[in-house]
């Protein structure tokens, strides 16, 4: 929702989409609506890439190995720091922009096989409330996209809206 509140095009345009496909005088927004929700996936797809809720994944290395010159012994604890990944200009072009429009025509998705973009990790130990929380993600942003308007309150500025992260095991 903060970056929507940054991002006024793309907020017009994700509640387009919603208000569009579910059309007029709906109650709540439940699980059977969501599978038109294209733009609002992306939208979702993007919060995780730069707002990544666990910034590190953790692995501890089986055997020694050498990784771009680094010699780890067996046994090391390994972060992958899934937070840096996500904003690799090697991978993702203007990597600070909040631009959905980055997911369409590709397939590019958190399902794991993508290690550019794994904000639930990936393979075994990938997170396995990943159904889940999307699923209630979606359901939330739709619901709070075809009811609600949104706007700062009285006198507020956007450039006074912070939007300064707090690292930890996850990030507020
Ligand atoms: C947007 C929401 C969520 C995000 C971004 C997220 C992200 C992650 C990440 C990055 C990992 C580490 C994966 C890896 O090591 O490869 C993880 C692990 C885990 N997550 Fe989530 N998670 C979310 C929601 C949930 C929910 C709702 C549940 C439970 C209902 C859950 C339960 C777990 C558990 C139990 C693990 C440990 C899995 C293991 O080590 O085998 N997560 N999650």
């Amino acid at each position: 929702m903060s970056e929507l509140m940054h991002n006024p095009d793309t907020m017009a345009k994700a509640q387009h989409e919603v208000r569009e496909v579910l059309g007029k005088d709906r109650g709540v927004i439940n699980n059977n609506d969501l599978s038109e929700l294209h733009y609002m996936r992306m939208v979702i797809n993007e919060a995780l890439r730069l707002h990544p809720p666990g910034p590190l994944v953790h692995r501890m290395a089986r055997d020694d190995c050498t990784l771009m010159g680094y010699d780890i012994p067996k046994g090391t604890n390994v972060f992958i720091n899934v937070f840096e990944i996500s904003q690799d200009p090697r991978h993702w072009d203007n990597p600070k922009e909040f631009r959905p429009e980055r997911f369409e025509n590709n397939d590019v998705n958190y399902k794991g096989t993508r290690f550019e973009f794994i904000p639930f990790g990936t393979r075994r130990r990938q997170c396995p409330g990943i159904h889940f929380s999307s699923s209630v993600t979606e359901m939330v942003l739709a619901n709070f996209l075809y009811h609600f308007e949104w706007m700062l309150p009285d006198g507020d500025k956007l450039s006074s809206f912070d939007m300064s992260e707090k690292f930890g095991l996850t990030v507020a």
